[in-house]
């Protein structure tokens, strides 16, 4: 069975009352589910998020670190520094983070490479631009961006991958991919890493559907066979609608 994931992607939004305030109200309301809660705050509000959900079923993860140990990298953060603070989950290669911060499949393996390193667990976004999608070349993309960043990782390390397919037209839109969308795209994925890696590592890895899911649209989405949970953005950020989420899964 694979493990089915919600995961908030806050960005940057939320100060450190308004993180707390939220944490609280989530772990209030949270619904019985048998799926991982992650939630993913600013990196100012790791430590105080860690510490707030330090006996809650809610987990915590990063928005992204750098591949070096440490080092003269003014602004960013390492693996060690976050796990010095209890997050051992990273988002990397968000579609924001390639497109507004030029982060490349190259420069996006050798962060993979420290996460499997530091055995820490990796939600690996990838995804199509609306261009691709309309010239047709959605699959070839796809393909692209996971054999570039990931296809070089040993059979293990996929224990500690998660993928996020993030089609970067649905994100922060309002435009949904379809549910058959995704599910389409999702079957390519997996049949695209069964080539690869066979069967077992296939079936076993968690993909994640992300872009303009909603407590109206979750329930359809999650319900497509490939599709085992979500990377949310705008509506994580607001207990009532991350909570419906959750239970949509
Ligand atoms: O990381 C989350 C995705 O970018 C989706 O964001 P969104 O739900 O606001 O479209």
């Amino acid at each position: 069975m694979r493990t089915k994931i919600v995961a908030g992607n806050w960005k940057m939004n939320k100060t450190l009352k308004e993180t707390e305030a939220l944490l609280t109200e989530l772990s209030a309301k949270r619904p019985d589910t048998d799926a991982e809660v992650i939630v993913a705050p600013t990196f100012v509000n790791l430590d105080a998020a860690t510490r707030h959900l330090e006996s809650s079923v809610i987990q915590v993860a990063a928005q992204n670190m750098h591949h070096a140990e440490n080092g003269a990298y003014t602004g960013e953060i390492s693996a060690d520094m976050l796990l010095d603070i209890g997050v051992d989950t990273v988002i990397l290669g968000h579609s924001e983070r390639r497109a507004l911060f030029g982060e490349t499949d190259d420069f996006l393996a050798k962060k993979v490479d420290t996460a499997m390193a530091k055995n820490m667990r990796a939600i690996f976004c990838f995804g199509e631009e609306l261009q691709d999608r309309r010239a047709g070349n959605h699959f070839k993309v796809v393909e692209a961006q996971l054999k570039n960043a990931l296809f070089h990782l040993g059979a293990d390390a996929w224990q500690r991958i998660v993928l996020a397919y993030e089609p970067v037209w649905a994100i922060g839109t309002g435009e949904t991919a379809s549910p058959e969308q995704a599910q389409e795209m999702h079957a390519f994925i997996r049949k695209t890493i069964n080539e690869k890696y066979g069967a077992s590592v296939a079936q076993n890895v968690t993909i994640l559907y992300g872009g303009s899911v909603k407590p109206n649209n979750a329930k359809e989405i999650f319900s497509k066979p490939d599709v085992d949970g979500g990377l949310i953005g705008g509506a994580s950020l607001k207990a009532d609608d991350f909570v419906e989420i959750i239970k949509a899964i």
